[in-house]
């Protein structure tokens, strides 16, 4: 089978050829280069109204060349759907829909980020691995659940090549900025910048302004380099670790333009390799916009008979990856296995032994995080999590007793408390315990920081919350909204039927606490991230 796909989101005019029995994919790309600034729309789709028809061309030639005299038989043309810029997007569906009828072929709508992301899977032929895409316009990771990629954790402002670039245009460097600070960053120093987490979450906002002062302010700019690739990729193997270890999973695949990155990859191996789980990255020319993505994804689709008419085969350049019914996969499949324990029991920060009804919770130096940036996190959450944690109990909120507590090895010793997680083990009125739980530390004037339901212990007739090493002191109604995000997240993430467990849950959360949180909830959920 032979499938034509057509790129065109952003920069990359992009048309390929994907031989599924030779397993061959051929790309050629024309990208798009502004002379100052970041990149302009218009412009932009300029580009794509010039370039797509020769990408397209060329491909088609290189084929027939190698076909030698024979006719080469196209089976279906695929092209990128959405998320992307939306003047871009329509000449690419246009110049999608011209070829398809010329060809006399069906035509195959594909989502960008899940294209990134299937070609990694295909290539490194991983079951049901999560998946981190690192793109410029956006930043989350997948896991596949019961039909759907699920949303596991995602940037809260905008994606993670973007943010890079913003702040090289700020120091008057062209675009893309990514290549240049991976370069000037091996001849830096690592400089402290603010470092955010919440749950599977992120956000850049904070990195950005503070890395923008800090040239303004004279720090070398290698140094800020360095400083922002230990800090933000740091950020996304933490998370990534994070979804490993809440969907006890051990396969990580990284997608989009931002995984070229050396050190990225090198932290995503390393972290991969220190709790025994496989990392795949494709090759360079499959992780930046290209067709040969969308060429395979849309064989896959094809063959499950994933095609569109003409009339419904509009672009939408909010497609989210969660929106797209995943026809190219058996539906029984799941990200979600039962985590396997052994002895000790490994979380996505720290080792834990249970020993006569203690628990002692040690944070391990991580080795992918540089080690000035791991000393500091590890001896903060460490002190958090012993204060919060008894601050919790204060409040009506069943905690474990803490026992001791040592910041410099970050080591807590509290008492051994439930049967089980949460995770394996939810139901409606355990939700709503969490829920009221929650709405209880909030009116405190703390959160939690990472409420997924594997920090939720359940016994007989109480529901304990646990692990509050991400959680610090705050009023700010955003910041309560993004644990029930948070706890949301990770029951969308893993439960067959979230719905039910959901409604008890925010029920719980009414029940005891302030009604705008709630409110602010539906808005974060509201907010489209592809800016
Ligand atoms: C929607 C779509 O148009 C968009 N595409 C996109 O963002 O292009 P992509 O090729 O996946 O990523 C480009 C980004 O990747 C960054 N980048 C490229 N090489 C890099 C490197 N060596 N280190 C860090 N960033 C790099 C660039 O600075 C730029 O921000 C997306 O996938 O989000
Ligand atoms: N006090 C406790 N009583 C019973 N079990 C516990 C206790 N503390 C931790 N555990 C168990 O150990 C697991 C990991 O602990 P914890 O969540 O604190 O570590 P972590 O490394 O921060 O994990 P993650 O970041 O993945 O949430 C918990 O999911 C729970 O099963
Ligand atoms: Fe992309």
């Amino acid at each position: 089978m032979r499938v034509i796909g057509i790129e065109g989101t952003a920069w990359a005019a992009s048309a390929a050829l994907f031989d599924s029995d030779a397993d061959e994919v051929v790309i050629e790309s024309d990208p798009y280069e502004p002379d100052s600034g970041g990149i302009h729309p218009r412009e932009a789709a300029e580009h794509m109204g010039e370039a797509i028809p020769s990408v397209v061309e060329t491909v088609l030639d290189r084929a027939a060349e190698t076909a030698e005299g024979e006719t080469i038989e196209i089976d279906a043309v695929a092209f990128s759907r959405g998320p992307g810029l939306g003047p871009c997007l329509r000449i690419v569906g246009t110049a999608a829909r011209a070829l398809a009828q010329t060809l006399d072929v069906p035509l195959v709508g594909v989502n960008h980020m899940v294209a990134h992301l299937e070609i990694g899977r295909y290539q490194s032929g991983f079951d049901s691995p999560v998946c981190l895409n690192a793109s410029g316009a956006n930043a989350h990771l997948l896991g596949y659940h019961n039909g759907r990629y699920r949303v596991l954790g995602e940037t809260m402002d905008t994606g993670v090549g973007n943010a890079i670039d913003k702040f090289t245009r700020h120091v008057g460097w062209t675009h893309p900025g990514g290549p240049k600070v991976e370069r000037a960053a091996r001849d830096g120093e690592f400089h402290e910048l603010p470092y955010v987490v919440k749950g599977m979450d992120f956000s850049f906002s904070g990195i950005m302004s503070a890395a923008k002062q800090a040239a303004d302010d004279g720090v070398p700019v290698e140094d800020i380099c360095a400083g922002l690739q230990e800090t933000i990729f740091g950020m996304l193997a933490e998370v990534a670790e994070r979804a490993l270890s809440l969907t006890g999973t051990d396969e990580l695949v990284l997608g989009g333009g931002v995984g070229q990155n050396d050190r990225l990859r090198e932290m995503l191996r390393t972290m991969c390799e220190q709790r025994g789980a496989e990392f795949y990255a494709p090759e360079p020319r499959f992780l930046r916009d290209n067709a040969g993505m969308i060429a395979v994804l849309g064989a896959r689709m094809y063959e499950a008979g994933d095609t569109l008419s003409v009339s419904e085969s509009s672009v939408d350049p909010n497609f989210r990856p969660d929106q797209v019914p995943v026809t190219w996969r058996d539906g029984e499949e799941s990200v979600a296995r039962a985590p396997t324990t052994d002895g000790a029991i490994r979380g996505a920060e720290a080792t834990v032994t249970v020993e006569s009804g203690r628990v002692e919770k040690r944070r391990v130096p991580k080795t992918y995080r540089h080690p000035e940036l791991d000393d500091r996190l590890r001896r903060k959450r460490t002190v958090a999590e012993a204060r919060l944690t008894s601050q919790a109990r204060r409040v009506g909120v069943p905690t474990p007793v803490v026992r001791d507590v040592d910041p410099t090895e970050g080591v807590i010793v509290f008492d051994y408390v439930g049967e089980a997680d949460l995770a394996g083990h939810l139901t409606a009125d355990r939700c709503r315990t969490v829920g009221e739980h929650l709405a209880r530390i909030h009116r405190a004037g703390f959160v939690h920081g990472d409420p997924t339901t594997r920090n939720v212990r359940v016994g007989e007739d109480r529901t304990y919350l646990i692990d509050f090493g991400l959680g610090y002191h705050t009023g700010h109604v955003e910041d309560h909204a993004m644990d029930l995000h948070v706890f949301g997240q990770s029951v969308e993430g893993t439960a067959t039927e979230p719905d039910p467990l959901l409604g008890a849950f925010e029920a719980g959360y009414e029940s005891v606490g302030d009604d705008a949180v709630l409110a602010r909830l539906r808005e974060i959920e509201g907010r489209g991230r592809y800016q």
